[in-house]
């Protein structure tokens, strides 16, 4: 990553360029829908729900030559918890990292308490920045440009995109801009990585996901599912365990269901979108245990690759 904003050198014969892009925005703003789109596999989970993302997940555009990292960051809002801090903070350390900051805004919801507040945080970041407007499908465009005034008023931002992150619309033209903004250097990751997300990582989301859809109004934010092994077996197919924790025996108890029920649904969503995602058969085995006190457990969180927040 470089300290310095990339200047617009020409390009050596052979040279290639890459860079990290930080996504900022508020829960739901369509960030994981947008990376998404711009990578074109399933990487980050989409969800109705707030904060799905729990951490960093890159997708990787290669665009003229220039190897293009996005970091999707957990979404920013008011913490509370110790581990909802630590997103926090991941999320904004992310931001000041890259070599571009991308503030995605729900174009519906304007300048909210929320965006305000991400808006006096960036632009105090020393960072070439760019705004991106999304959901364009459900607003009128007069109604778009007074947005876009009205945010370049607090923040100095080098572009403005208007787009849809879930149709399509525009989403190209941001690759296209970023490709020279990167600095030049080799690319940090292989060809044809869509994403460095481990498989194990990717499944863990995808079974939470199917946990939540079912027991969302049930279950505390704070379960998590781990995936222990990955093994694959020699006609190609992989046995794969996971662990779903919870905070208690009672929602041990709703996770597996009558006679097993609840526990077996998900988990026969989550191997058919696994099997789908790795390309080959899936043998998934989910087991339920309950740690206590997750929340706080400072190792939980840091295997998850967040930082701590500074006090
Ligand atoms: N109409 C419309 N809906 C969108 C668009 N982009 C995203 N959404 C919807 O907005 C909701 C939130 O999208 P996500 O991509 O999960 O949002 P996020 O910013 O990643 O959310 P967190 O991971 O929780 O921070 C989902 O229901 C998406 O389908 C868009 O361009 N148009």
């Amino acid at each position: 990553m470089s300290e310095d904003a990339p200047e617009h050198e020409d390009m050596p014969e052979g040279a290639t360029r890459c860079g990290f892009v930080a996504l900022v925005g508020a829960p739901n703003a369509g960030k994981s829908t947008l990376v998404n789109q711009l990578v074109g596999v399933k990487v980050s989970i989409v969800s109705h729900k707030v904060q799905t993302t729990r951490a960093l997940i890159r997708g990787l555009v290669v665009e003229k030559g220039a190897q293009i990292v996005f970091v999707d960051t957990p979404g920013i809002f008011a913490p509370k918890r110790r581990l909802d801090r630590a997103m926090v903070s991941t999320a904004w350390g992310g931001a000041t990292d890259a070599d571009v900051i991308a503030l995605l805004i729900d174009a519906r919801k304007g300048l909210d308490d929320d965006n305000l507040a991400i808006l006096d945080r960036l632009a105090e970041a020393p960072r070439r920045k760019i705004l991106i407007l999304n959901k364009i499908d459900t607003m009128q465009r007069d109604k778009l440009l007074a947005l876009a005034q009205e945010a370049a008023a607090r923040v100095s931002f080098d572009r403005v995109f208007m787009i849809s992150a879930k149709t399509g619309d525009g989403v190209k033209d941001i690759p296209a801009y970023l490709a020279d903004e990167m600095p030049l250097g080799p690319w940090l990751y292989p060809a044809d990585d869509v994403s460095d997300l481990p498989m194990r990582a990717l499944a863990a989301e995808i079974t939470r996901e199917k946990l939540f859809a079912r027991l969302h109004d049930e279950l505390p934010y704070a379960s998590t599912v781990e995936t222990e092994k990955w093994e694959v077996r020699p006609d190609g197919s992989a046995r794969v365990e996971q662990t779903i924790y919870v905070e208690r025996e009672s929602q041990k108890r709703i996770v597996i269901g009558k006679g097993g029920q609840t526990v077996k649904a998900i988990s026969t969503e989550a191997r058919k979108e696994i099997s789908e995602i790795a390309e080959t058969t899936v043998h998934l085995f989910l087991f339920v245990k309950v740690r206590e006190n997750w929340g706080d457990d400072p190792e939980r969180y840091r295997e998850m690759g967040l930082e701590f927040p500074k006090q």
